[in-house]
């Protein structure tokens, strides 16, 4: 059953103290706004002061107690482990009014998620699949650095001046690591938080599912599945079912990439032929 404060926003936002914009913290980092108030943290657009650079900075939420601060700490730490101009680089962590914060790199840009509900963006197969191909880039230097993200979701992949950035490493975990998952789980989040890089298979399986969806236009009122409903090459389905296990699924990142490659240029080949 969900604890009463869960139940209650209000008064869990009036526990959690969110700190108000223009409050220095830690002596360097002024905050300037919200950005949103997630499961485990409040996020932050901040300055520091000392560089003068644009921040974010998370807080553990007061509310989530013991495990609000456990996923912030392993957050930062999984940020550590990862350099790579695509994902946020970590800066400081400190304490203030007994709850740890985590600094960041501010991605200056535009979600997914914004493009397609905010914008009305839409993707074609082509573009759908070369939107996956750049978040598989940066994915095979996570995976190579030994860490499967778990959370690759619209949200999560932000546009910055042509290039894509990956987000939000709360759920991150160590390939392998034991998890806190059961078998009775619910079959969905077994699939996205197993500590194997085909939970991120997965995930972006129904990532590209939404850029698809983006360009859908409903004929019928009738419930279909998505293989009857997307206007879909072969290949593109074959691969799709891979990612969502539906089919024997992708082990390792390089052979979804050759896939998706090997999808962008036969569909290239396919549209010289028809002009
Ligand atoms: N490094 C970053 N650069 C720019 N914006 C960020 C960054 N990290 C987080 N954000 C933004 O801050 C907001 C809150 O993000 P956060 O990851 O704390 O929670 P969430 O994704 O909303 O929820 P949850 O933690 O439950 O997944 C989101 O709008 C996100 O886009």
């Amino acid at each position: 059953m969900k604890r009463f404060i869960d139940r209650h926003p209000f008064i869990a936002r009036w526990i959690d103290r969110p700190h108000r914009s223009g409050k220095v913290l830690f002596g360097r980092y002024e905050i300037i706004e919200e950005l949103g108030m997630g499961s485990y943290g409040i996020a932050y657009k901040g300055r520091d002061r000392d560089t003068g650079r644009l921040v974010v900075i998370k807080q553990a939420r007061r509310t989530k107690g013991e495990d609000g601060r456990r996923l912030l700490q392993r957050e930062a730490d999984v940020l550590s482990r990862l350099r790579h101009p695509q994902i946020p680089a970590r800066y400081d962590t400190f304490i203030e009014g007994g709850q740890p914060h985590l600094v960041m790199d501010y991605i200056d840009g535009q979600t997914v998620e914004d493009q397609i509900f905010g914008l009305g963006i839409t993707y074609t197969e082509q573009a759908a699949f070369r939107l996956l191909l750049d978040v598989l880039d940066v994915v095979r230097y996570i995976h190579a650095s030994g860490i499967v993200h778990r959370d690759l979701r619209i949200p999560n992949i932000i546009w910055r001046h042509g290039t894509v950035a990956i987000i939000d490493f709360g759920l991150a975990c160590r390939m392998g690591e034991r998890v806190d998952l059961r078998d009775d789980d619910p079959l969905e989040k077994r699939l996205r938080r197993e500590p194997h890089p085909r939970s991120d298979f997965y995930a972006l399986g129904h990532f590209t599912l939404f850029l698809l969806y983006s360009a859908y236009e409903p004929t019928s009122e009738d419930e279909k599945s998505w293989e009857e409903e997307l206007d879909l090459s072969p290949k593109a389905r074959a691969m799709l079912r891979k990612m969502l296990q539906l089919d024997a699924p992708y082990d390792h990142v390089d052979e979804l990439i050759a896939d998706v490659k090997q999808l962008l240029a036969e569909n290239d080949l396919a549209q010289t032929r028809v002009l």
